[in-house]
């Protein structure tokens, strides 16, 4: 991408909180994300490693257009992020849809699970109900719950749950996806299962993706960048297969050496189910994830 027209181009961000105190008699300022300046091209994935507090999932918000940078400038796509909470940016809003660790605590748990992939659908378009029935249906068929539609979120696992979550932020034909430690939550095989079915949508959707994480080893398999936040900088980005490789940056070098070996067990599952084609989404079996 050297256009600026297509994917995202963030230049010099930078959030600062309040402290809350006062130092000199002035208000002391803290930068959470610090001059981070960063491109993602149309269908690559960018992964974003760092440790608790670096300043990952601020970067997001404000890639994300949620929260407006304190400084610096987001183009997504050509286009900068209208004010925060008008009808603007509410439309710019679906083209970017973010997915958090958490699936349980953004469901309704009164409705089914193919209600709410359709009500995401219906609070954007003006479609007819079956219409919006079908496309719903669709996309959990996609995300291998086309079995379960009719489920309410108590009667899935977190993997499964999180597999809707997916299906009702990709019915609205994002260009970008934010994953923020999406599947840090769930057990390793059900990890691979959904990171496998995340490469294969990408590919389907022509997706970009910000896969944000603390685990080095998750986000190597799923970037084609990784960038490396410490402290709310950007200390290196690069390709990702250089970047394991032959680390620049000192830090970066110590965090890929924290990374813990996988146990027997965890190294079976990995082989088993990271790079297998994805059987899963089209399979009509249910999926345990
Ligand atoms: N709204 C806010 N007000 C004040 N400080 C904040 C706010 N949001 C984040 N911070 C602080 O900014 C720093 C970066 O937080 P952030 O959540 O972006 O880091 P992170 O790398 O995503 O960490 P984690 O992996 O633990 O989520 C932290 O010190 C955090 O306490």
């Amino acid at each position: 991408m050297t256009d600026g027209e297509s994917g995202v181009v963030a230049s010099n961000l930078v959030q600062a909180y309040s402290s809350g105190r006062k130092l000199w008699g002035k208000a002391d300022e803290f930068r959470a994300v610090d001059r981070v300046s960063l491109t993602i091209a149309e269908g690559e994935t960018l992964g974003i490693v760092g440790e608790s507090g670096s300043g990952k999932s601020t970067l997001g918000r404000m890639i994300a257009g949620i929260e407006a940078p304190t400084s610096g400038t987001v183009s997504f796509w050509g286009q900068r992020y209208a004010k925060v909470g008008s009808p603007d940016w509410r439309r710019q809003r679906r083209d970017v849809q973010v997915v958090f660790q958490n699936p349980a605590a953004v469901v309704d748990p009164r409705w089914t699970i193919l209600a709410q992939v359709r009500e995401a659908l219906t609070t954007h378009e003006a479609l007819a109900a079956s219409e919006a029935d079908d496309k719903a249906q669709a996309m959990l068929a996609l995300v291998g719950l086309g079995t379960m539609s009719n489920r309410l979120p108590h009667q899935l696992s977190g993997g499964q749950l999180q597999r809707a979550v997916i299906a009702r932020a990709l019915v609205l034909k994002p260009r970008l996806v934010i994953c923020d430690e999406a599947v840090s939550a769930l057990d390793v095989s059900v990890q691979a299962q959904i990171i496998n079915m995340m490469l294969e949508l990408r590919e389907r959707l022509n997706l970009s993706l910000m896969f944000i994480s603390h685990d080095l080893s998750v986000v190597r398999h799923i970037s084609h960048r990784v960038g490396v936040m410490h402290a709310g900088q950007l200390l290196e980005i690069g390709d990702s297969r250089t970047l394991f490789e032959n680390p620049q940056h000192d830090y970066t070098r110590r965090l890929l050496a924290a990374i813990p070996a996988d146990s027997p067990r965890q190294r079976r599952e990995r082989d088993m189910n990271a790079f297998a084609p994805l059987a899963a989404a089209s399979s009509p079996s249910p999926i345990q994830a």
